[in-house]
């Protein structure tokens, strides 16, 4: 399809830590949005009452006292909005939920309403998570199921190492900016031209190998020398374990089953 100008949305990680949350409604779409906001180490007030809560609403407000505050009650007023950071509404009322938007954007908090897209200042989107992986597959109000059904396309394409490789890549580039700090100018560039080319020279279950003594090696040999040395010069084995990701590992254990089915079928038939 041709690029587009406009008619689109920014994705951004949005960064949440520390900051207030509230979540009008606690059925089911509300118990979808507690889940996704778990991850971000915000702070969730929930308010409805407690009769239409759904049973992982309740799960959530039960687990997580210390990170959800609940007021079993119907939605009270704009007082609400106090020291709020953003505003969700998942109510089976859409007149409640419209006003809301209105008081959210005179207070100038951005606003989700599960039910009103023309209303919203965001959109949540189908996500695939693996530690410090996270992908968002949005379709930008068009087709939500759609966008379910994209992101198990997307699983299946995905190794289950990624999260752990991009979190021994994140351990690396912290040690490296320790060893030579500073941000930007020449060494910044150095910095990233060779960050860029360890990514690019090593495979990815490599990288997810990489322990302590071996990213001492790569900075003491590579970076010093401005060379990327290779695996198994810094001392890698391939015999070490690496974990995948539990939602993807079982992707590719059907798979290698499927195979191994298929193989035992055709060597019976000759
Ligand atoms: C605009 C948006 C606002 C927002 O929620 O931020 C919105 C709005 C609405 N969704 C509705 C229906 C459904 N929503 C889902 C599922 C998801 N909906 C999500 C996001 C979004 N939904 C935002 C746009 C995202 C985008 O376009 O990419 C996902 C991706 C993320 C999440 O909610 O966390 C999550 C899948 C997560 C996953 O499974 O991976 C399903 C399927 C299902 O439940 O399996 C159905 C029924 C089938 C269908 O309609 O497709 C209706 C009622 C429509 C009606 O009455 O007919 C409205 C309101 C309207 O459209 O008027
Ligand atoms: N964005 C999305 O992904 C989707 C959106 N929807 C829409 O989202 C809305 C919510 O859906 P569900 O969670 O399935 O509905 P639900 O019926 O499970 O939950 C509604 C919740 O709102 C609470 N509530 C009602 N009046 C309240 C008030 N005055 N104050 C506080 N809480 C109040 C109820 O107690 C209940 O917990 C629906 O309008 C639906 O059309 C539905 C599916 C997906």
């Amino acid at each position: 399809m041709a690029p587009t100008v406009g008619g689109g949305s920014l994705l951004v990680a949005w960064q949440l830590k520390g900051k207030n949350i509230l979540i009008v409604g606690g059925g089911e779409v509300a118990s979808q949005r507690i889940d996704s906001l778990l991850t971000t180490d915000a702070h969730l007030v929930v308010v409805s009452p407690n009769v239409g809560l759904n049973p992982r609403t309740k799960q959530f407000i039960e687990e997580h006292p210390d990170r959800i505050t609940y007021h079993d009650r119907s939605f009270s007023g704009v007082e609400e909005l106090d020291a709020m950071d953003m505003v969700l509404t998942a109510l089976d009322d859409v007149e409640l939920s419209r006003n809301i938007c209105i008081m959210s954007r005179n207070a100038h908090i951005p606003v989700n309403a599960a039910d009103i897209p023309d209303s919203c200042d965001f959109y949540f989107g189908s996500q695939i998570r693996d530690g410090p992986l996270q992908i968002m597959i949005s379709t930008n109000g068009n087709g939500p199921r759609m966008a379910n059904l994209v992101k198990r396309k997307l699983q299946k394409a995905l190794s289950g190492f990624e999260g752990q490789t991009i979190t021994k890549v994140g351990a690396l580039r912290t040690q490296l900016k320790i060893r030579a700090p500073g941000v930007g100018g020449e060494l910044g560039k150095r910095r990233m031209k060779w960050m860029t080319n360890l990514c690019n020279a090593w495979k990815e279950e490599e990288l997810a190998l990489m322990d302590d003594t071996m990213m001492q090696k790569l900075l003491d040999d590579g970076w010093e020398n401005d060379c990327v040395p290779s695996f198994s010069k810094v001392g890698g084995s391939r015999r070490l374990n690496i974990s995948r990701c539990p939602a993807i590992a079982p992707t590719l254990g059907f798979f290698a089953g499927a195979l191994c089915t298929l193989l035992v079928v055709l060597v019976r038939r000759r």
